[in-house]
């Protein structure tokens, strides 16, 4: 889309921005249509992490609206969710974005794992746009019955059949979304995401490192914003370049920030150890690894530290 849209009065458009959670079992094609409305290969697709809330597929830029699509770990796991308090947290993430993307590829029928989403959906009371993914793949008479076993499969706001190969609808899917979405500035700046993928990768090094053994304590409340990487003047004393990288670490309470940390440092230290093998491999040089360890509290429901905190 170019240009400013016109409301059917002539004016332009208000901005609205908001997140989307793309959900949907294994193979639906979530991945593609990320990169097919983002327009653009978005690096952190590859082992993104299982441990935030939210993480970022990637962002849908438009003249006035923004979509921000993120992945919800733990929809797609049914057997991670035995506990019913788990199911819950589930749950409430779904219940924070403003729209959920379901898709439903044509190309295959309609299953228990759907089932499975379509009964955690319902729970969230979150509008969910059912969208048939790889419409192309298949032929007429089929994709109707697909889109019949999928309107009854649920409420849904809409059911959209799109295909990313060719582009088919993706601009209207992003129309509907965009009528889910509050009214809003954008919340990231064009381009965020994909400009330093290295950050992103490099915590998410961190963040595994610093969740190992402590998952069960630690489960949704670690966030790690990579504050700068730096070159140093003079090379490392084996001739690589180095860098000097900053790393906050971000819990919400003291007892976590104590469990990240460990007795005088110890933990810390070996999870700087750790993730510093990591970021040199990744990074190609000499990596000295500066971690700090700071407590915001309440910072999943504060929209501006989420919004610092990239998520
Ligand atoms: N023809 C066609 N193929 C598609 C389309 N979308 C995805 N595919 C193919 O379907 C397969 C799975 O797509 P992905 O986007 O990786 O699916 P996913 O839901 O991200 O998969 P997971 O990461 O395993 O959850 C790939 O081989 C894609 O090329 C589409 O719109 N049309």
């Amino acid at each position: 889309m170019s240009g400013q849209m016109k409301a059917p009065d002539g004016g332009a458009r208000d901005h609205r921005a908001g997140f989307v959670c793309v959900v949907g079992r294994p193979n639906a094609g979530k991945s593609t249509l990320t990169n097919a409305l983002v327009g653009q290969k978005v690096a952190i697709t590859s082992g993104r992490p299982q441990t935030t809330r939210h993480v970022i597929r990637g962002i849908v830029h438009r003249d006035d609206t923004q979509l921000i699509l993120v992945d919800t770990p733990g929809v797609h796991r049914p057997r991670t969710l035995l506990g019913e308090r788990l199911n819950e947290l589930v749950i409430g993430t779904l219940a924070e974005v403003d729209a959920i993307a379901f898709c439903l590829p044509a190309d295959q029928k309609v299953g228990p794992g759907d089932r499975y989403i379509a009964a955690r959906l319902a729970e969230a009371r979150t509008p969910v746009v059912a969208v048939a993914t790889k419409s192309d793949a298949v032929g007429r008479p089929r994709l109707t019955e697909h889109l019949l076993q999928v309107a009854e499969l649920g409420e849904w706001a809409d059911v959209i059949p799109v295909a990313a190969p060719t582009g088919y609808q993706l601009d209207e899917l992003v129309e509907v979304f965009r009528s889910h979405m509050p009214q809003s500035p954008p919340l990231y700046p064009d381009g965020e995401l994909t400009d330093e993928p290295e950050h992103v990768m490099v915590a998410e090094l961190v963040r595994e490192a610093a969740l190992d053994g402590v998952r069960e304590e630690l489960p949704h409340s670690l966030a790690v914003v990579v504050e700068e990487i730096v070159p140093r003047e003079r090379p490392a004393k084996d001739g690589r370049e180095l860098l000097d990288v900053r790393v906050n670490l971000f819990v919400e309470r003291d007892s976590q920030k104590a469990i990240v940390i460990g007795t005088r440092g110890s933990r810390l230290r070996e999870v700087g150890t750790r993730a510093r093998r990591g970021i040199e491999a990744l990074l190609g040089a000499a990596v000295y690894l500066d971690l700090h360890v700071k407590v915001a509290k309440d910072w999943q429901r504060d929209p501006k530290h989420l919004q610092r905190l990239g998520f």
